[in-house]
């Protein structure tokens, strides 16, 4: 396929705008998938367990549209010649999602051009906001789309004005779609030709083929999700990743249509995946640039840097034995998604489990939702926190990823935490709330600017920490729902932090240790042991539960004695009554750790999360 006729574009959208339905429609309409194929994405909507559409397993698509030249919708862009003929479009995924920047941006660099989907009654979202700023920045050819159009109601005019004033887009360029029942789609693909530039490159230059992505196939190894960038790359071809530094030979290449369809070769511009025998996909670097073994290329394109985890918890399984189980487990969550990680640790509390850490806290609910689906291990999660650095007294720079590694305050010259840009759309009414609850967690306030006469953008700095704390529960009440954020870590920042212990019945639980700001160390110290006397049952003896800052206590709560044993009530009664009874305390204590002599359930560690403010 000649450059000419290639197009290499993203959807970008807030979650829910419809980008997988309008995905699976470009698709239907170029014959890529059967009208029952597409029924059936719809239909898995409903499903409660509901399946992703065919794109995103694909993540990289190749279709065919026959253009016929312009209409009274396009746009052709200055200077461009767009002759009639067949075009190869190649849709490259995006995630929509919060924690997902860094893969979003790194799905872009392989595009020339973006749809930006819009809902048209949502309107811009905060994620709209994030990804055309990504977009933007990538210097792609941005598409405007409102999407949804069939709805019984719709804000069509003020989304085109939200879209200029916020973004920065011409509203007037913008296509009106419905991707559910597929109206003027073909004004989509029509414009994906004429509004976005063909590749550039040099088909006959040394290769320079881009890794995007990869994936581990059961009966393949590893597939590589490659875009040329020079040259070409042929089947039996003997290739070199330049940063990984291994030679291989070209086994197999081809195009995902949406299945994999095997080729003889990928020309410039062309996107595809490469099987090369490797069987570990962490020898594969995604953002490596592959080339021929013979004839190298002068330097590697530019690549990405490795986002690092963020947000670390513990994960302990509820029975020792499990331990080896859980990391089979782990390491293979591990092999499908690089930006997971996970290290054994041990704690006095929960014993030997491991330290997982996340890029936010959406990623994390991801894995923790995938190890409950698929591994059959009982588990004891900690409260999540964030990673911190310490300046030490001596000038070494260390970094934490759980709190219990906190050196002792006299060593600590700084205590440094991350700090994210956030960004909320919200409605204009909700502002003052908006600007209270950042106030409320040490929020350092940038702009304001009004997205219309009803909905504001509002921009914060705010600790990662405050964030993953319950910054996204309290945005979605105080806002009734209609408020949506999307933020960005951008450094480390001082602060005055210090460790926060929790002492019940005298002995401190090194898994329930948090760090926190020292201003609101005493109001979240009695929030988390109230919180916490709720989540321990009563034993036959008391509990002192105790917040602690080094020997200084700041809060206590005590759960007092349990007088009536449960079975009590059903002296004399039925047998079979009592055995149930007996078998729903079992059954109830599962999720439960022994603790000296009190039992602490699951829901006690995630109390931090959970205790509010006082
Ligand atoms: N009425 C209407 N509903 C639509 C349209 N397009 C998508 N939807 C619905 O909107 C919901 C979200 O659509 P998806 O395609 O899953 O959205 P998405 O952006 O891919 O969502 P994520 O994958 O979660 O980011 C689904 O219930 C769709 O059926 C449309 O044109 N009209």
């Amino acid at each position: 396929m000649q450059r000419e006729f290639i197009r290499n574009f993203s959807i970008v959208a807030h979650i829910d705008h419809g980008k997988s339905t309008l995905a699976d429609q470009l698709l239907l309409k170029t014959a890529a998938i059967t009208e029952r194929e597409f029924q059936s994405q719809i239909l898995d909507d409903l499903a409660v367990e509901r399946q992703r559409g065919i794109t995103v397993k694909a993540r990289a698509v190749a279709i065919y549209y026959d253009y016929t030249g312009p209409d009274e919708t396009s746009h052709v862009l200055p200077g461009m010649e767009v002759p009639p003929g067949r075009y190869e479009l190649n849709l490259i995924d995006t995630p929509g999602h919060v924690d997902f920047h860094y893969e979003v941006s790194r799905s872009l660099a392989a595009c020339e051009g973006a749809l930006l989907l819009v809902d048209a009654f949502q309107g811009v979202q905060a994620q709209t906001v994030a990804n055309a700023y990504a977009a933007i920045e990538g210097n792609l050819e941005i598409i405007p789309v409102v999407n949804k159009i069939d709805l019984p109601v719709t804000r069509i005019d003020e989304v085109l004005n939200e879209v200029e004033t916020i973004l920065g887009l011409d509203g007037s360029t913008a296509l009106r779609v419905s991707a559910k029942q597929g109206l003027n789609i073909e004004s989509v693909l029509r414009a994906l030709v004429e509004r976005i530039h063909p590749p550039k490159g040099e088909p006959t230059a040394p290769l320079k083929a881009l890794v995007f992505d990869s994936k581990y196939d059961d009966y393949r190894g590893v597939v590589t999700y490659i875009r040329v960038k020079e040259g070409t790359i042929n089947k039996g071809d003997k290739i070199r990743f330049m940063k990984g530094g291994t030679s291989h030979e070209v086994l197999d290449l081809g195009q995902f249509r949406p299945n994999m369809v095997a080729c003889e070769s990928l020309g410039v511009g062309q996107v595809g995946y490469i099987i090369t025998g490797i069987k570990v996909l962490g020898n594969v670097h995604v953002g490596d640039t592959v080339t021929h073994a013979g004839r190298q290329a002068a330097e590697a394109l530019p690549g990405y840097k490795q986002p690092k985890p963020m947000v670390f918890c513990g994960m302990y399984p509820i029975d020792a034995t499990d331990f080896e189980h859980l990391r089979e487990e782990l390491d293979k969550m591990a092999l499908n998604d690089a930006s997971f990680s996970f290290a054994p640790e041990t704690s006095d509390a929960l014993g030997f489990g491991f330290r997982c850490g996340f890029l936010g806290m959406l990623h994390m609910e991801i894995i923790q939702q995938r190890l409950e689906d698929e591994a059959d291990v009982d588990l004891i999660q900690t409260a999540p926190n964030v990673t911190y650095q310490i300046l030490k007294r001596g000038g070494e720079v260390v970094q934490i990823d759980n709190p219990v590694e906190t050196p002792d305050a006299g060593v600590i010259e700084e205590f440094r935490e991350p700090i994210a840009k956030v960004t909320f759309i919200v409605p204009s009414k909700n502002i003052g709330v908006i600007m209270q609850l950042c106030g409320d967690r040490r929020g350092i306030y940038i702009g304001t600017e009004f997205l219309g006469p009803d909905r504001a953008q509002l921009v914060y700095e705010l600790p990662l920490a405050e964030i993953i704390y319950d910054m996204h529960d309290k945005l979605k009440s105080v806002t009734q729902g209609y408020g949506t954020m999307d933020y960005e870590v951008i450094g480390f920042r001082a602060a005055d932090l210090v460790k926060m212990d929790i002492l019940v019945k005298g002995v401190k639980v090194d898994a329930l240790s948090t760090i926190v700001y020292r201003g609101f160390a005493e109001r979240r110290g009695r929030a988390l042991v109230k919180k916490l006397k709720e989540e321990i049952t009563k034993h036959q003896f008391e509990i002192a539960l105790q917040a602690a800052i080094g020997a200084r206590v700041i809060a206590r709560e005590t759960i007092s004695a349990l007088r009536k044993n449960v079975t009590a009530k059903c002296y004399g009664g039925d047998i079979s009554r009592k055995r149930k009874l007996l078998q729903k305390q079992k059954e109830g204590k599962k999720r439960m750790k022994q603790f000296g002599q009190v039992e602490i359930p699951q829901k006690a560690f995630l109390s931090v999360l959970e205790a509010g403010d006082d």
